[in-house]
């Protein structure tokens, strides 16, 4: 919006959420997460319409616009599958070096790491962390607390997100609750 050559943004936060011209949100349900989980016999036995993450972009520009960025907050509920805590779904780039900044602002997170190597390791997030994720490396987010976990992130608007390579590999570790401590097994 212009008032006398003063520009006033159209998109807001509001409540670790976005508002505004082109910011499109979508949700996560458990039954979104069939297979991402270890423990299948926990998972059957869970309401796969729970909510497990919602996500609101802002997408200033059209997917694949080379140079442009995409901006994301994401909250991510507490709970577990067994004892792997709820997480994201997680993602390589399909433009593969196409790199990322996350960062944390509420809750208590883990972000879970894995190069093409399959090698995997993670990050603590926490209000006020900041992670860059270089290219080629896959990425997902578990919450490790009690409380929403919400975290921010900026990528290229030429990443894009490859799912399928992960849908069918998976991630080498993952983040279970060994008698409470958040543990890469
Ligand atoms: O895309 P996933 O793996 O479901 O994870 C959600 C988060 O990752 C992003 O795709 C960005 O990498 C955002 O949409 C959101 O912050
Ligand atoms: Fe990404």
């Amino acid at each position: 919006m212009k008032v006398d050559n003063i520009y006033v943004p159209e998109v807001f936060f509001t409540n670790n959420c976005l508002t505004g011209e082109n910011v499109v949100k979508s949700t996560r349900l458990l039954g979104d997460l069939d297979g991402v989980f270890q423990d299948k016999d926990a998972f059957e036995q869970m309401d796969r319409d729970r909510i497990i993450y919602q996500v609101s972009s802002f997408l200033p520009v059209v997917e694949n616009t080379p140079g442009g960025l995409f901006m994301g907050i994401t909250l991510l509920y507490p709970g577990k599958v067994g004892q792997e805590f709820f997480m994201t779904k997680g993602h390589f780039h399909t433009n593969s070096n196409r790199a990322e900044f996350y960062w944390g602002v509420e809750g208590e997170g883990m972000l879970i790491l894995m190069d093409e190597q399959r090698n995997v390791w993670a990050e603590r997030m926490f209000p006020g962390s900041l992670h860059y994720i270089p290219g080629k490396v896959a990425h997902r987010v578990a919450n490790i607390g009690y409380q929403k976990l919400v975290f921010s992130a900026c990528w290229p608007s030429d990443a894009g997100h490859d799912y399928a390579t992960i849908a069918a590999e998976g991630f080498a570790r993952s983040l279970m609750d060994v008698n409470g401590v958040p543990t890469l097994l």
